[in-house]
């Protein structure tokens, strides 16, 4: 897909829980080889925004359209098989099978090849799979328990099953949550290059203002289900509204905003 090709749209999202429209009128584009991050303070509408475009939830109003699919009502499944990636809040790693053996898995799946006729002899995708975790930063730990690895590991992992899978839309929820600083900015930057090796369109919604800025091509913020603003990060970042609501007002001296 041609960077800057439309692979996700969503126009005028509404959802309501009881009296709380936690989704107020939202519109978002995402493009090919491009990352959006979906930002708010607590309680903005992200994860129900999110529920929305993953098919979890149904929209009172609004429609998506995914791929060039109008997909508005899809369940998540159906969504999936269009060719849209999720992490990282459904895992789907098999703790005693190894790293390699759960990226095989995935391409086999992926194949369309039943995951039944999959044994730990299998040698279908093995050169595929051993470079997708060279890729990742995972070469090293191919042939360990999945079960072992440590969190920030199990992240990557996830990571490359769902590249296992050729998404063209990847759908992040907080990808970096848990992890220590660090390991943050490693991950997000391979995403970063996934994203522009790929082509693969990213909407992620993330609390962590550094891995947002450094990250993320364009940025959505929301506030009482609404778009407070959208735009470049630098633009976003300046945006006297923005500031308000995450600081109410005040500027802290490096400039930098944090929702947690
Ligand atoms: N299942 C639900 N039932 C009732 N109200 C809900 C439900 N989910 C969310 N809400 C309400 O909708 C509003 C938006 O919540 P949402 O979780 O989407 O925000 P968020 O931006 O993801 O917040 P956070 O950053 O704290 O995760 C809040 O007022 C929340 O209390």
């Amino acid at each position: 897909m041609a960077a800057g090709a439309v692979v996700l749209k969503a126009e005028g999202l509404v959802k309501a829980w009881g009296g709380v429209r936690a989704v107020d009128d939202v519109s978002l584009v995402v493009e090919a080889g491009r990352m959006l991050a979906l930002i708010g303070p607590n309680g903005a509408g992200k994860s129900t925004c999110f529920g929305l475009l993953n098919g979890e939830l149904m929209p009172d109003a609004g429609r998506v359209t995914m791929l060039g699919q109008d997909v508005t009502g899809w369940p998540p499944r159906r969504i999936r098989r269009l060719g849209v990636g999720r992490t990282f809040q459904i895992t789907r790693i098999f703790a005693s099978m190894t790293v390699r053996e759960n990226v095989q898995a995935a391409l086999i799946a992926h194949a369309g090849a039943s995951t039944r006729l999959f044994g730990r002899a299998d040698r279908r995708h093995l050169a595929e799979a051993a470079a997708l975790l060279d890729r990742v930063g995972l070469g090293a730990l191919a042939l360990r328990p999945a079960g072992e690895l440590a969190y920030g590991d199990v992240k990557r992992l996830e990571l490359a099953i769902a590249i296992a899978n050729r998404p063209k839309l990847l759908l992040m929820d907080e990808p970096t949550a848990g992890m220590a600083p660090a390991e943050r900015a490693g991950l997000m930057q391979l995403v970063a290059g996934l994203v522009r090796e790929t082509g693969l369109g990213v909407l992620f919604t993330e609390h962590d203002m550094d891995a947002v800025f450094a990250h993320a091509d364009r940025l959505m913020v929301l506030n009482r289900g609404q778009v407070l603003a959208e735009g470049r990060p630098e633009d976003v970042r300046g945006d006297p509204r923005v500031r308000e609501v995450y600081l109410g007002g005040h500027q802290p001296p490096d400039g930098g905003m944090q929702t947690t």
